[in-house]
């Protein structure tokens, strides 16, 4: 990959990251902690407590990984269609792959670019949930006063497999659905463009923003069970592993599906 190509994916990827981080930071309040009743009590509370600066906590180590998170993803994503189908990435426009061999190919991208996000997402993951205030003065110190103090002291505290928590939940919740992600994106850009042509800017653009919205929808209920297992390193453990996990969780989100109301769970989940 170009030098260029690899920088520029790093800007894009660095400024998607910091406008979606304030909302990221209360999904994972969400999904972690009880003492909100909603986005929008979230959300004040942060502002309230711990200034706009509260949103972008744990922000720094995904912009410094993005790019070479991203490159794993469509690296692996483009060799495995090039061994699945023997067609260079130009020859593929004349011959598509087959939406299997684009499942396979996304599934093995997302795969490998899990276990290299894992150590990261943690460590955002953590700072993210600590809710001291850093304006305040007489606030108290947060546990992790950086993220690479936060990796040492989980390396102390957890051991070197520590950094890994939550990663088989991780590969999990991103193996399938970065396979939905790229059929998604080749199904719309082979539908609105015209055959042997490339897709527009403004088709490349809207069949990222709904393979997006596809992934993600079937990713978020494995997401708020990784988010528990990677706050579980702290303190005495709630969960007895991922399978454990999983059935105490579901069944709370499917009551509270059916339910239709999302913030007055008793478990406060
Ligand atoms: C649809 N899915 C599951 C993904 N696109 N996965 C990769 C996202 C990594 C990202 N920094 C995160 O928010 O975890």
């Amino acid at each position: 990959m170009p030098v260029e190509e690899f920088m520029a994916g790093w800007i894009s990827g660095a400024l998607g990251l910091v406008l979606g981080h304030p909302f990221d930071t209360v999904k994972v309040r969400l999904q972690t902690q009880t003492t909100y009743r909603g986005i929008m009590d979230c959300m004040a509370k942060i502002y309230r407590h711990e200034s706009l600066l509260g949103f972008f906590k744990g922000m720094s180590f995904p912009i410094a990984s993005i790019a070479v998170v991203n490159s794993v993803l469509f690296g692996v994503y483009s060799n495995t269609l090039l061994a699945l189908t023997a067609t260079s990435h130009q020859e593929r426009r004349a011959q598509p792959p087959s939406y299997t061999h684009v499942f396979v190919a996304g599934c093995t991208g997302g795969v490998l670019q899990a276990y290299c996000l894992a150590p990261f997402d943690l460590i955002k993951v953590r700072l993210q949930n600590q809710t001291e205030s850093r304006v305040q003065p007489g606030s108290p110190q947060p546990r992790y006063r950086g993220p690479v103090h936060c990796a040492a002291t989980i390396f102390q505290e957890e051991g070197p497999r520590g950094l890994f928590r939550g990663a088989w939940t991780l590969m999990l919740r991103d193996t399938p659905t970065l396979g939905i992600y790229f059929v998604t994106y080749e199904g719309l850009c082979r539908q609105y463009t015209p055959e042997g042509q490339n897709p527009s800017s403004a088709t490349v653009l809207v069949a990222g923003g709904f393979a997006g919205i596809a992934s993600w929808v079937t990713a978020t209920p494995l997401d708020v069970i990784k988010s528990r297992m990677q706050m579980d390193g702290l303190g005495p453990k709630a969960y007895h592993g991922l399978l454990d996990c999983m059935l105490r969780v579901f069944p709370v989100l499917v009551g509270m599906s059916l339910a239709g109301n999302a913030s007055s769970s008793p478990t406060g989940l």
